[in-house]
């Protein structure tokens, strides 16, 4: 083997993945269609604007959704909504135009509320006649495990057809559902969100409006669908989960602080860690609990929070460590999250996310969300899931690699005995003068290397702290909070810190050596240009990257960013990824039980 044996890496062996245990696919249960009694509306072909067709096709369609879904067995969610009761406020809304209208709008409303509430209370009266006179401009949606109905709010519902369609079209938001069977409208404001998530807005307080993955997946999720949520890096996939998590254990029967109700599964502990404090910050506000699990510290305050968690975010081995112990029962979580999807399905770790989610409620909510999807792990992935829709955001709806367009990328094809040399006249460049306490992220492949990086930047007298798997958790943990604060405004890592990790204004990452795939290095650059900021990533190409070459320049053209001459040069072949386990380099096993491992040098 060349220079790389992957002895050198941070890798634990790929385990074989054993045949498919997943949950059987119990069928969702069949729903009584009663044949709808439509009337159309009236519309002069002439006079009619496209927009306004279109508005005209989705309320039919809705209106056809809702008799559907309201017929036959009643929800049991506490999102208990009255179809018409939003269509006769909508449609008294509609009649404003003066305050006697005004008024009489008041009263059709309340009566509509009166309606709903009486039909709440006797779910047999959604039976009865009136709805399928009823025109629904709202969108209905039941979920299919039993929890709470998504009810869309009334001013987005009222909102014309050509601004959502505009929304989607900006925002690149490509939908693609397998049932065919939903449009629902993207939330477009934070107090669209339903209503028992109103109240967790505070963490949205400094935010403007929800991100378009946000948008388009709050709905689905609300209305209990399997997604796979396909956005670049740093576009706040975290709360697009997180959010409709707390909603869906606060309808579920049974009460809070039971026991675990939703699991988010993260490659890495300091993603979990993160992940967590996100999770906390709407767990709170609803008298919800949770634990993070993850390897490399005691067991004990685990076990005892999970006794009560109602959300569990973890690593998978250790994870699966209290499973086997008796002490992790998931059996009730019906809102299971694969975040860094791709990474979770990969043969590393595959084995793993199998035997938790097979301890999970076969009724449960899958959700994978990552900002790479490629196509090794999408026919596994449907495995775990029921009818799942995909979000796409980007301008590649078949969900192609792509890096945030946002980051500037630099390549330099260099002499492999001159990176350290280059490195230095970047970090020289890159925290001179005002910029000396810039945040710089610096990726190496090894373990090893990532300690001898270190130790040579810090050398030349930079302030510089390093994360990867030699280290232990305490040391770990240091260096990345010294990072965030700014103590040390250098972080030399392996793939350990490539996803996920939101760090405040990283304001260059340099790839000092070439990670084991083209995803790989869309997430590490990804740790720049968060949350819509500008970000810069130069990457030390190198011979031994050869490999990669193809993939990398379809990356960088497909982000408008130049491709040297020089790396042409390697070729334009896209390879087959030569790692069956990308990124396992850096996986947690969350094992406090660590196999000495032999290092070989070439
Ligand atoms: N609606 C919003 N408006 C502005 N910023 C937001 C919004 N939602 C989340 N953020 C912020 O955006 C940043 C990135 O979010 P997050 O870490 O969830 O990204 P991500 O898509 O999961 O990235 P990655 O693919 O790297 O894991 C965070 O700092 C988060 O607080």
């Amino acid at each position: 083997m060349p220079k790389r044996t992957l002895e050198e890496m941070d890798h634990q062996s790929a385990q074989v993945s054993t045949p498919d245990l997943a949950h059987s696919k119990k069928k969702r249960k069949a729903k009584t269609a009663k044949e709808a009694t439509e009337q159309e509306n009236t519309v002069d072909s002439v006079e009619e604007t496209k927009a306004e067709r279109k508005e005209r096709k989705r309320l039919k369609r809705m209106k056809k959704l809702g008799e559907t879904e309201t017929e036959g067995k009643p929800h049991n969610g506490i999102e208990a909504i009255n179809p018409i009761a939003h269509q006769e406020e909508l449609e008294a809304s509609d009649q404003i135009t003066d305050a006697k209208a005004a008024k009489k709008a008041d009263k059709a409303k309340s009566n509509a509320l009166k309606k709903a509430e009486k039909m709440n209370k006797d779910p047999n009266a959604s039976n009865g006649e009136g709805l399928s006179a009823a025109i629904l401009p709202v969108h209905n949606e039941s979920a299919s495990n039993g929890t709470a109905l998504y009810t869309e709010n009334a001013e987005l519902s009222a909102m014309p057809q050509a601004e959502i369609d505009k929304f989607l079209a900006d925002n690149f938001i490509s939908i693609k559902d397998p049932l065919s069977k939903t449009n629902l409208r993207p939330i477009l404001k934070f107090s669209y969100l339903p209503s028992d998530n109103a109240a967790q807005l505070t963490p949205f307080k400094s935010f403007k409006a929800p991100t378009p993955i946000q948008a388009a997946a709050w709905p689905y999720l609300s209305a209990g669908r399997d997604l796979i949520g396909v956005a670049e890096t740093g576009s706040g996939k975290t709360m697009a989960f997180a959010v409709p998590c707390a909603r869906h254990i606060l309808s579920l029967p049974g009460g809070k602080n039971k026991g675990p109700r939703a699991v988010i599964i993260s490659p890495t502990r300091e993603l979990a860690m993160q992940s967590y404090e996100q999770v906390m910050l709407l767990a709170k506000v609803s008298g919800l609990q949770a634990v993070c699990v993850y390897g490399g510290v005691p067991k004990d305050e685990q076990r005892r929070a999970l006794r009560t968690a109602d959300i569990v975010v973890a690593t998978p081995g250790r994870l699966n460590d209290l499973i086997n112990e008796g002490c992790a029962d998931l059996s009730k979580a019906k809102y299971v999250v694969l975040d860094e999807a791709d990474r979770m399905l990969d043969k590393g770790f595959e084995e793993e996310i199998r035997k938790i989610i097979n301890t999970t409620s076969t009724e449960r909510q899958t959700l994978m969300f990552t900002a790479t999807w490629p196509e090794s792990v999408r026919a596994l992935a449907s495995t775990f899931m029921k009818t799942p829709l995909r979000i796409t955001i980007g301008d590649n709806p078949t969900g192609d690699l792509r890096a945030n367009a946002r980051i500037v990328q630099k390549v330099e094809v260099v002499d492999p005995r001159n990176k350290e040399y280059r490195l230095m006249q970047l970090l020289k460049q890159y925290q001179s003068g005002a910029q000396k306490d810039d945040r710089i992220l610096v990726f190496a492949l090894y373990k090893k290397e990532a300690t001898r990086v270190e130790g040579f930047i810090r050398s030349k007298g930079f302030r510089v702290a390093g994360i990867h798997g030699d280290l232990s958790q305490e040391q770990r943990t240091r260096s990345l909070e010294a990072f965030k604060q700014g103590g040390t405004p250098i972080l030399v890592a392996t793939d350990v810190a490539a996803r996920g990790l939101d760090i405040p204004a990283v304001k260059l990452v340099i790839n000092c050596t070439f990670p084991l795939t083209v995803e790989d290095y869309v997430h590490r650059i990804g740790r720049t240009g968060r949350a819509g900021k500008e970000g810069l990533a130069i990457t030390l190409f190198t011979e031994h990257d050869k490999a990669q070459s193809g993939a990398l320049i379809n990356v960088l053209k497909a982000a408008n960013q130049p491709v040297p001459d020089e790396l042409l040069k390697f070729g334009t072949t896209v390879k087959k990824k030569e790692h069956s386990a990308y990124g396992a380099f850096y996986k947690d096993t969350g094992s406090e039980d660590k196999v000495a491992q032999k290092i070989k040098f070439d």
